[in-house]
């Protein structure tokens, strides 16, 4: 959660301003996401659009089936049950090669190419089935989608990223930092370890119940930190840690994560997949598969959404239900899409996606009654945005998608941009940090190239939205604080030792330095680091990372934990005071409330132990000492109470660290910047 901060110029140091962070108030109407069962009834073949209808007549032929003489044999696409090869005169193992070349060129082509066809361009390359595929695809390209022999940089498989222990030595502090010290690149023959990007899969419903209170006591391994203390990390890492991040990162163009957000079926997952094939990081042979086989399930409309929806469940339901990962890069940026589900049903993934994000894409559909039922009727249009930015984004891109469905009408463009602008404004975003574009993810129009509508063309000439992304300011990594990692996944690796995937929010991890699991506190070492399935030796506040740890056992390792430097230890505290923002309660907050805290990927029961204070929205002046109970829009301090202890780091302290959101029942009711914590 690194973002927010800087793109306002604030330092760690400074106290929080309210305002500045939730804006003035949220509106009486203001809906979030009720649980109710109709929402979930959701059948989103009911608004299918048929693929034909948008792309361009030329876009993914199919080929035709022309029948081509082999030695006067005429085997063809119907026949191929009795394919008659004699005429070929191939031998036994030939033969056999060839049907399985056959069978696996199937596999990606479908029945859109002929027998004749494969037959020859298997046998012209000698039984290599690349080569004949690539050939065959080559023949059958299209105009406007490149053509690319390279493996695509999408990563289809939903493995998690598993640092090679066997192919990359452990290199001690000491060596790295040497390393660091004439500025070197990290290695060259960095080995790209299991493919995937799998994120938290586990944390849908709830937090996987680890013995954090029955196993390691929370202060019964504190003798552990004798070790830490006899080594202390930040003395081993004596250069200021601002040289390091820019001998290390200097010259590479900055990483930027989205998080991309908005109603279920807006079209997130269509308009990331249509804008990664734009961009070349799709290979042709990929989308032809997604094409194929979508058409296959009468699902064609979502070829490519496929491109970030990788399970089979999320491509039958039609739906995006974790978060896809891809990246790409602008003129000045690496990009790294983190494409969240819309569906209430899977909020908590896309808290899990926001909590790592920069800044968001908010994407909404323009079809008319959709952007209403979205925004209007219960819908997730104004949950995301509320929730991405109690969790610290503040700038945001907003995709007015699907708008070829208006015939590109200015007239609808402006209207909900003023609605949105107004909405926005209440969540505590700053008019200068949000940008709208109007977009189809479907047709491509204005995605990396200005549009060639017509309609378009007569009243917009702004920026595509390529253009809005690579403008999108990189927040400052605070790489000086001590180090913080919070952990969203945690999973087998393939050596010794496990792994844990999340986001670095402050300081730098070395590979080969003790850090402190909290809030077990136990003390484990990074065998191994991996950014992107590259391993590292060096990450920093910022990254995305998968750590190998040694010394700790697995299941005193749980999701919402935090790696902490050894000696600048992360609070750990079942009680803390924080400022609420209250959005929309069907029952009064009272003392005793149950709720749900979520803290960074922490899902936790928790309730409200004291209403301490109720405060005017506008000057945050105390109104009323001990309220006896908080309504809709309200903004109070209270004392929560976790059941179990948790790590927690005041605003003013760790900004990152110091968000927390309630919600009761599948719906936001508060969000809130924590204030105090109580030492038990
Ligand atoms: N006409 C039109 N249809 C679109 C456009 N973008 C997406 N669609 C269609 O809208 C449907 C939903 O698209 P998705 O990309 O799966 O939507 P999503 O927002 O990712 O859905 P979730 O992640 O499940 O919330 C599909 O049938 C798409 O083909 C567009 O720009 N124009």
């Amino acid at each position: 959660m690194a973002r927010h901060r800087n793109i306002r110029n604030r330092s760690y140091s400074d106290d929080y301003d309210y305002e500045d962070v939730y804006g003035h108030s949220v509106e009486d109407d203001v809906c979030l996401s009720p649980s109710d069962a109709a929402q979930f009834i959701y059948d989103r073949s009911r608004n299918q659009h048929a693929i034909s209808q948008f792309l361009e007549s030329d876009d993914i032929q199919e080929e035709p089936e022309i029948e081509v003489d082999v030695d006067n044999s005429r085997p063809s696409f119907e026949r191929r049950e009795s394919m008659d090869l004699r005429g070929l005169n191939l031998t036994e193992e030939d033969e056999t090669n060839l049907m399985s070349c056959l069978d696996e060129l199937r596999n990606v082509l479908g029945d859109t190419v002929s027998d004749t066809i494969l037959i020859q361009a298997v046998i012209k390359h000698k039984f290599d089935y690349n080569k004949a595929l690539d050939e065959i695809l080559n023949n059958n390209k299209r105009d406007n989608i490149k053509v690319s022999t390279e493996k695509p940089k999408i990563v289809i498989d939903s493995a998690p990223i598993i640092p090679n222990l066997d192919k990359a030595p452990i290199i001690s502090t000491s060596t790295v930092d040497k390393t660091i010290l004439i500025a070197s690149k990290p290695e060259e023959n960095n080995t790209a370890v299991v493919k995937g990007f799998k994120i938290n899969n586990d944390i849908t419903y709830s937090r996987p119940q680890t013995p954090r209170d029955q196993s390691p006591a929370v202060t019964s391994r504190a003798d552990n930190l004798d070790e830490s203390k006899s080594t202390p990390k930040v003395k081993e890492n004596k250069i200021d840690p601002t040289i390091k991040y820019s001998n290390e990162r200097g010259s590479d163009k900055e990483h930027l994560y989205i998080v991309v957000i908005g109603h279920v079926d807006a079209g997130k997952s269509t308009l990331m997949g249509h804008l990664l094939c734009e961009l070349g990081e799709v290979s042709q042979r990929t989308l032809h598969k997604y094409e194929q086989e979508s058409k296959k399930i009468g699902k064609q409309s979502f070829m490519y959404a496929w491109v970030l929806d990788e399970t089979g469940e999320e491509r039958v339901r039609g739906i995006t239900m974790d978060v896809g990962k891809a990246q790409f890069e602008t003129k000045t940026k690496k990009v790294i899409i983190l494409d969240a589900p819309g569906h209430a049903d899977f909020i908590p993934n896309m808290i899990t996606g926001a909590g790592q994000a920069d800044v968001a894409l908010l994407v909404v559909d323009a079809t008319r009654g959709e952007f209403e039922s979205g925004f209007e009727l219960g819908g997730q249009t104004r949950e995301h945005a509320l929730l991405v930015r109690s969790l610290g984004v503040s700038q945001l891109a907003v995709a007015v998608n699907k708008l070829d469905t208006t015939n590109w009408s200015q007239e609808r463009f402006n209207v909900i941009v003023k609605k949105l602008k107004l909405f926005l404004k209440q969540a505590g975003y700053k008019d200068s940090d949000v940008t709208f574009v109007p977009c189809s993810g479907l047709t491509g129009d204005n995605l990396v190239k200005p549009s060639n509508e017509a309609e378009l063309l007569n009243w917009y000439t702004g920026p595509t939205l390529l253009d809005v992304i690579d403008k999108f300011n990189v927040p400052e990594r605070p790489v000086s604080k001590p180090m913080r990692m919070s952990i969203n996944d945690v999973y087998k690796g393939t050596g010794s030792g496990f792994c844990v995937a999340g986001r670095i929010e402050n300081g730098i991890v070395n590979k080969g330095d003790k850090v402190l699991v909290c809030p077990s506190k136990e003390m484990a070492e990074v065998r191994n680091m991996a950014i992107n399935e590259l391993s590292t030796n060096i990450a920093f506040a910022g990254d995305q990372v998968a750590i190998t740890l040694a010394g700790v056992e697995m299941q005193n390792v749980s999701i919402g934990y935090i790696l902490s430097d050894s000696v600048y230890q992360v609070p750990v505290t079942s009680r803390f005071e924080a400022r609420l923002v209250v959005f929309n309660v069907k029952v009064p907050i009272t003392k005793g409330y149950p709720v749900l805290l979520h803290h960074q990927s922490l899902i936790e029961s928790a309730h409200i132990r004291k209403l301490k204070a109720l405060l005017n929205k506008s000057t945050g002046e105390t109104i009323k000492k001990k309220p006896r109970c908080l309504g809709n829009n309200s903004v109070a301090v209270v004392d929560i109470e976790v059941c179990r202890p948790i790590c927690i780091e005041r605003y003013k302290d760790v900004k990152e660290l110091g968000r927390v959101m309630l919600r009761v029942a599948g719906v936001t009711i508060a969000a809130g910047l924590v204030t105090e914590i109580y030492t038990d």
